[in-house]
């Protein structure tokens, strides 16, 4: 969705989502300094369990469709999906009870350090019910709004899900926005309110929220503890009870759906598929629907959670195939395989994950350019959704221009590359897209049409060229006490932000929808909305160019002559700063004498200042930019 600058225009449509007030955690606290190289049980998940260790094939043929279910677990952070997930574990005996299992699907470094799911991920649960053996194929989801995007993946290989809601915290702004994802997707939803064992649970006022935000009936609701194990069995049997089998046929031809791949160095593409109809083993020959490559099948399996090979895998179940692809191009994301000779109709894809927030990406030392870019290039294997553009510049050297679905979405990326790959970095400060509408013809010309989109502020052409500038624009949904509704609207208005609706969701919170300028948000919302300091000023632009200004007037060097430092928007100047010279005493040889003499000694030093100002380059060393740009992103 985009807007003119400063105008009130927009068009399409997105979706990001905050809560306030009650919510404990949103961007994150800063995390002590990582430790090189990641210990040896954090290590990329799929190289915890070598083949020989793996069990031995499985035959899911005794897996009828009636007897699947394919489910997700969505809800708002923080309110207990990973923790549901362990104990679902632990009851269909697919992990032993033990006290430490804490997030078992939250396999990555990253998402154990900071306590939140950045990846979906899969298991399949046997479970005996009445009598019959049930195969019920768990899809953990990520919380946090940067990743939507895993979870309208994970959605469309499932036919219902479990919404998680806090007993404590009731409706988050992110629970909104999951079960919206669930109710447009046609899937039945199963609302669980979890943490009922916490002293100041209100599962019955929760059950009412969701009666009036969702129009779900209350008696709906299952309450439990997924920390203390209470009531989770009977989650398992509403899965079986309230969540349809899929609809699917084992005897059409093949036809699989690419939600997810990973990458291993060894292997190849591990592509998580869900069969809608037909069957697939070892030695069968697939096509990709994208790229129209013919690859054999070298073993499909079942995650479990780790991976458990399969003889087959069959239609209505979730689960691995490895076919020789060596990169995930091979297996995009959204992608069809059918058998080799049988072409059927591709399913629907994905809308492809649109990054709104870029940062240019270079070593901090240049030779380390090489090992960087292999670095980056399998981390974007494992995470299609970032884009990666190369980029120079002349302060950092050579280098990328990234794009990321939002802030924590860089900050993980970010720090998987120092866990995962051992790379240090200099991330500058995330911008959003703009575009132009260009009005010069000699621009047209150059870049083929008249509407550009910039991802880059170094390439922002001249406001003389342009007709208008656009910038994007979201739907945000802000959950928050009543008593802070007036201080969060001024908020809201202070970021150019729209008012679209406002209702009470019980007698004390208010859901506010608002436009929001995507740039207005993008680093530092959450943190004031949490803080709720409202006395902040309408242009930035000046306070943002006098704090740049001034720290590079600490970080740079003094020159024989005055250094002037000013911010510009366009031609016109908003901030300066200036760096005094160092004085040369050059009367230091008169020793009393003629006052004409020192006279025209200072005037002499003036002229050759004046003139050195004129001609004078001064070289801005690297660590000055690098101190300019670290102090910028540390913010
Ligand atoms: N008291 C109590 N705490 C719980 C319960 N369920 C989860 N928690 C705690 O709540 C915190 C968050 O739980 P997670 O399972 O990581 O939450 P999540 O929804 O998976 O979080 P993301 O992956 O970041 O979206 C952890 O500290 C859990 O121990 C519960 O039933 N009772």
């Amino acid at each position: 969705m985009w807007t003119l600058v400063g105008r009130g225009w927009s068009h399409g449509r997105a979706l990001a989502v905050w809560a306030a007030g009650t919510a404990q955690r949103g961007r994150l606290e800063p995390l002590p300094t990582p430790t090189r190289g990641a210990p040896a049980e954090f290590r990329a998940w799929d190289r915890l369990y070598t083949s020989a260790e793996r069990k031995e094939k499985i035959d899911m043929s005794r897996f009828s469709v009636e007897n699947i279910r394919n489910f997700s677990i969505i809800a708002h952070v923080d309110h207990g999906k990973s923790t549901l997930a362990d104990r679902l574990l632990e009851l269909t005996g697919t992990i032993d009870k033990t006290k430490n299992n804490k997030q078992v699907l939250d396999k990555l470094q990253v998402e154990r350090e900071r306590g939140i799911t950045v990846k979906a991920q899969t298991a399949s649960l046997f479970y005996n019910w009445e009598g019959k053996q049930y195969l019920l194929n768990l899809i953990d989801t990520p919380g946090h709004v940067d990743f939507s995007y895993e979870v309208s993946r994970s959605l469309s290989a499932c036919q219902g899900v479990l919404l998680v809601v806090d007993a404590n915290e009731g409706i988050q702004a992110q629970t909104v926005a999951n079960f919206f994802l669930a109710f447009e997707a046609q899937l039945s939803v199963i609302p669980v309110i979890n943490k009922i064992d916490l002293k100041n649970a209100d599962p019955e006022s929760v059950e009412k929220q969701i009666e009036k935000v969702f129009d779900i009936p209350g008696d709906e609701c299952i309450k439990i503890s997924a920390k203390l194990g209470t009531n989770v069995e009977r989650v398992l049997q509403a899965v079986i009870e309230r969540i349809p089998p899929p609809k699917v046929h084992r005897i059409n031809p093949l036809r699989a759906l690419v939600f997810d791949s990973t990458f291993d160095q060894y292997r190849g593409v591990i592509a998580n598929v869900a069969l809608f109809d037909g069957v697939v083993s070892k030695g069968d020959k697939i096509v990709s629907a994208h790229t129209k490559k013919i690859h054999e099948v070298n073993e499909v399996g079942v995650l479990n959670p780790n991976e458990q090979p399969a003889h087959k895998l069959y239609a209505g179940q979730v689960g691995y195939l490895i076919a020789g692809m060596k990169d995930v191009t091979e297996a995009q994301i959204g992608d069809t395989l059918y058998l080799h000779k049988q072409p059927v109709e591709p399913l629907p894809g994905f809308k492809s994950a649109k990054p709104m927030v870029f940062a240019g990406m270079y070593p901090i030392d240049q030779s380390e350019y090489n090992n960087l870019k292999s670095a980056i290039e399998k981390l974007t294997i494992n995470d299609s959704s970032v884009t990666v553009h190369r980029d120079s510049s002349l302060a950092l050297g050579a280098g990328w221009r990234l794009g990321f679905l939002g802030l924590l979405h860089m900050e993980v990326f970010n720090q998987r590359l120092e866990q995962e790959y051992n790379a240090s970095v200099i991330l500058t400060t995330p911008t959003v897209p703009y575009k132009a509408v260009l009005s010069s013809a000699k621009l047209i010309k150059d870049y083929r049409e008249k509407e550009i989109t910039i991802i880059n502020p170094a390439q922002f052409p001249e406001k003389s060229k342009v007709t208008e500038y656009l910038e994007p624009v979201v739907l945000g949904t802000i959950i928050t006490p009543d008593e802070y509704t007036g201080k969060v609207m001024m908020l809201c208005q202070a970021r150019r932000a729209v008012q679209k609706n406002m209702i009470f969701i019980d007698q004390n919170r208010v859901m506010l929808k608002y436009i929001f300028p995507l740039n207005e948000i993008v680093v530092d919302f959450y943190d004031s909305l949490k803080s709720l300091s409202s006395g902040y000023a309408r242009d930035k632009a000046h306070s943002v160019g006098k704090a740049i200004c001034e720290r590079l007037k600490d970080s740079l060097p003094r020159q024989l002559f005055e250094i002037a430092i000013q911010a510009a928007i366009g031609s016109k100047i908003i901030a300066r700063e200036t760096v005094k010279a160092y004085r040369k005493n050059v009367l230091a040889k008169c020793y009393g004498g003629d006052i004409t003499r020192k006279m025209k000694l200072l005037k002499r030093q003036a002229e050759g200042k004046k003139k050195l100002r004129k001609v004078g380059n001064i070289e801005v060393p690297r660590d000055a930019f690098i101190k300019v740009l670290k102090t910028q992103s540390d913010k």
